[in-house]
C-alpha cells in the first residue's frame, strides 16, 4: 500500500467531543492534538478519562459527537474505510477468533483487508517469527497465554501493514515479561516508520516508550509534550536522600545534617526518615535537578562530621506531573 508522502500529521484530532447517551457530561470534552509521522504517541489518564473513546473514534467504532479526526489523510467520519484501510487497533480486551489457529487469525485478517493469498502467507510467517509465535501458529488460540494473546493481536493487526497503530492499554493485566516484550516490540515498529498511538494509565509505559505524552483526564487534554519536557515544566525538583553514620559522642546527627542541609542552597527543606540505629537517614526536597545538589549535600554531612553510607536520588516523573496539573495521583 502507498504510505502518505506528506507531512501531514498522521493522526490530527480536532475539537474532538463525544457524549454517549444520557449522560450528563462529555466522555471526551473538546480534545485537540496532532501525531506525527512515524512518533509513538501516548494517551497518559486515569480510568474513565477518555482514551477509549478517544481511540473509538480514530478508528471508526464510536461516532464523535462534533469535532474532526483524521488518520494518515482519511476523514474518519466522511471515510470510514478508507480510515480502516490504513489503520489498526488492538482493543484493551482479547478479541481473537477462539475456534482458529494463531496463523488462521492472521490470514483471516489480511484476507479481509484484501492482501492477495502469497502476500498473507509471508507476512504470517513473518510476523509470527517476529512476535515469537512461531512455535504457536498452528495452535487453536484458547490454548495460548494472556502475553502471547497479546502479541497474536498485534501481529494480526499489522497484518494489512497499517500506517499507523492504535494500542490500547498495550500492557495491562501482562505479566513483567510479557510487557518487555510488548514494549520492545513497540520499539521496532518505531524504528520501521509505523506511527503507533498507544493508551495507558501506566507513567513508566508512557515514560519509556512514548515520543510525546498528552496528558488526560475528565475528557481534556490536560498538556501534551516530550516526557521530559514535561516534567520541566510541571515538577519543580526532586529530592536527596542520605543514610549517615554519626560520629562518635553525638547522639542527634539527624538534627545536626538536618541544619546543615537546610543551609544549601536549593535545599527547600528536610525531613527525618526511619532508619535503623546508630545511623539516621534524611530526605532533603531540593529545588531543580537533585544530582546538581549532590556535591554540597556531601559537604554539607561531611560538616557535621556523619558520614554519608548511601544516597539516594528522587527525580520526578510524570507522576509527579499529574498532580501537579489535576492534584490527584494516577493510581
Ligand atoms: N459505551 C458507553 N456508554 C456510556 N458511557 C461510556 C461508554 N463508554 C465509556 N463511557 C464513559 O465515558 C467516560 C470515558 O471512558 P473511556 O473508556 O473513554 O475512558 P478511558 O480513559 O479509556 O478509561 P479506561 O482505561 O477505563 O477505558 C467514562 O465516564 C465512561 O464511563
Amino acid at each position: 500500500m502507498g504510505r502518505v508522502t506528506s507531512t501531514a500529521p498522521a493522526v490530527e484530532v480536532v475539537d474532538l467531543v463525544k457524549r454517549y447517551p444520557k449522560r450528563d457530561s462529555n466522555a471526551v470534552d473538546g480534545v485537540s492534538f496532532a501525531v506525527r509521522r512515524g512518533e509513538v504517541f501516548g494517551l497518559l489518564g486515569p480510568n474513565g478519562a477518555g482514551k477509549t473513546t478517544t481511540v473509538g473514534v480514530l478508528t471508526t467504532r464510536v461516532r464523535a459527537t462534533s469535532g474532526r479526526a483524521v488518520v494518515a489523510g482519511a476523514d474518519v467520519a466522511a471515510d470510514p474505510p478508507a480510515a480502516r484501510a490504513r489503520l489498526a487497533v488492538v482493543p484493551q480486551r482479547p478479541n481473537l477468533d477462539q475456534s482458529l489457529t494463531a496463523r488462521q487469525n492472521l490470514l483471516f485478517h489480511a484476507a479481509y483487508h484484501g492482501v492477495g493469498k502469497g502476500e498473507r502467507v509471508r507476512r504470517a510467517d513473518d510476523l509470527l517469527e517476529r512476535f515469537g509465535l512461531g512455535e504457536r501458529a498452528d495452535s487453536k488460540v484458547d490454548r495460548v497465554s494472556g502475553g502471547q494473546a497479546q502479541r497474536l493481536m498485534i501481529a494480526r493487526a499489522l497484518m494489512h501493514d497499517p500506517q499507523v497503530l492504535f494500542l490500547d492499554e498495550p500492557s495491562t493485566g501482562l505479566d513483567p515479561q510479557a510487557r518487555l516484550f510488548v514494549r520492545e516490540r513497540v520499539r521496532d515498529l518505531r524504528e520501521r516508520g509505523t506511527t503507533v498511538l498507544l493508551t495507558t494509565h501506566d507513567m513508566d509505559e508512557a515514560q519509556e516508550l512514548c515520543d510525546r505524552v498528552g496528558i488526560v483526564d475528565h475528557g481534556r487534554l490536560l498538556d501534551l509534550d516530550t516526557p521530559a519536557a514535561l516534567v520541566a515544566r510541571h515538577s519543580d525538583g526532586g529530592t536527596v536522600e542520605v543514610v549517615v553514620t554519626p560520629p562518635e559522642g553525638v547522639d542527634d546527627v539527624a538534627g545536626a545534617v538536618r541544619q546543615a542541609l537546610e543551609r544549601v542552597d536549593g535545599v527547600r527543606g528536610t525531613d527525618e526518615m526511619p532508619a535503623e540505629r546508630p545511623a539516621a537517614r534524611v530526605r532533603a526536597t531540593v529545588a531543580g535537578d537533585p544530582a546538581a545538589l549532590l556535591a554540597p549535600v556531601a559537604e554539607a554531612v561531611a560538616s557535621t562530621g556523619a558520614v554519608v553510607t548511601d544516597v539516594r536520588l528522587g527525580r520526578p516523573d510524570l507522576e509527579d506531573v499529574f498532580i501537579s496539573l489535576t492534584g490527584r495521583e494516577l493510581r
